[in-house]
């Protein structure tokens, strides 16, 4: 097997749903799930290029280890819950110090899951239409009221790039990069990993170019002749 040519890292407490993303877009399909112990990944070829998808575990016990699964992350996608605003304050308070390993390039994405529950609910409720919100891929996010607004996520999106002292001007736009996501359903799921392995590639594409070459030229290799002084060893 080859060695993988990226990383992108699934962050964010635990039961936001970063396993089910990863089964509904590897698996296609929502299979019950346990609670992520450690961390495991994904194999994902996109192009000429390998990309390992690694999901972690959100539980307290486990916080130490998000630094190390992070280490070289080309992106990290930082996970919510739609109907728990906690969730959202957690990113920036617990997950977003894991990140200190990753690539300085690194992207940033930020995934509200669960918005097939905040539909639900608006349904029985019988409440009224939002506003459109403008995130990618944006359909359903528009129709409901949620816990949390599609705006919280940008503002926290530009709020990471200060924090890394990255410029906005040429990183990917909020709209862009904030998604919101049902692993149940696959509302936008593909269009998620796939806008990141769109962006990634060509970052590892030019990391590779940059790198030295690992081919050895044996031809140019000459065997030094051995003189006669060296023969009575
Ligand atoms: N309705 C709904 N339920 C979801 C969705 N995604 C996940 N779930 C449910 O939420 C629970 C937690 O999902 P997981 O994927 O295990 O959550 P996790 O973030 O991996 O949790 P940890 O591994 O503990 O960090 C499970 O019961 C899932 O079936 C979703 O999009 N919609
Ligand atoms: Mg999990």
């Amino acid at each position: 097997m080859r060695k993988p040519d990226g990383k992108i890292v699934l962050l964010g407490d635990m039961n936001v749903g970063k396993t089910s993303l990863l089964q509904r877009y590897m698996e296609r399909r929502f299979p019950d799930t346990v609670s992520t112990v450690g961390g495991a990944f994904y194999l994902k070829q996109w192009r000429s290029f390998n990309i390992s998808i690694w999901d972690t575990a959100g539980r307290e016990q486990f916080h130490g280890l998000g630094s190390m699964y992070c280490r070289g992350a080309a992106a990290v996608i930082l996970t919510y819950d739609v109907n728990h605003p906690q969730s959202l304050l957690e990113l920036e308070d617990r997950f977003l110090g894991l990140t200190e390993t990753a690539n300085n390039d690194c992207l940033f994405a930020i995934v509200g899951n669960k918005v097939d529950l905040a539909m639900e609910r608006a349904t029985e409720g019988g409440e009224k239409e939002g506003e459109a919100s403008g995130m990618a891929g944006s359909c359903v996010s528009s129709k409901v009221p949620k816990q949390v607004q599609p705006e919280d996520a940008m503002a926290l999106y530009k709020k990471i790039l200060k924090y890394k002292m990255l410029d906005e001007r040429e990183m990917p736009a909020a709209e862009r990069m904030c998604f919101e996501t049902s692993a149940k359903t696959g509302y936008n799921v593909d269009l998620l990993f796939e806008t990141l392995f769109d962006l990634v590639v060509p970052m590892i594409a030019q990391q590779r170019a940059e790198e030295p070459s690992q081919i050895v030229d044996i031809a140019s290799c000459k065997t030094p002749k051995r003189t006669r002084s060296e023969c009575c060893t």
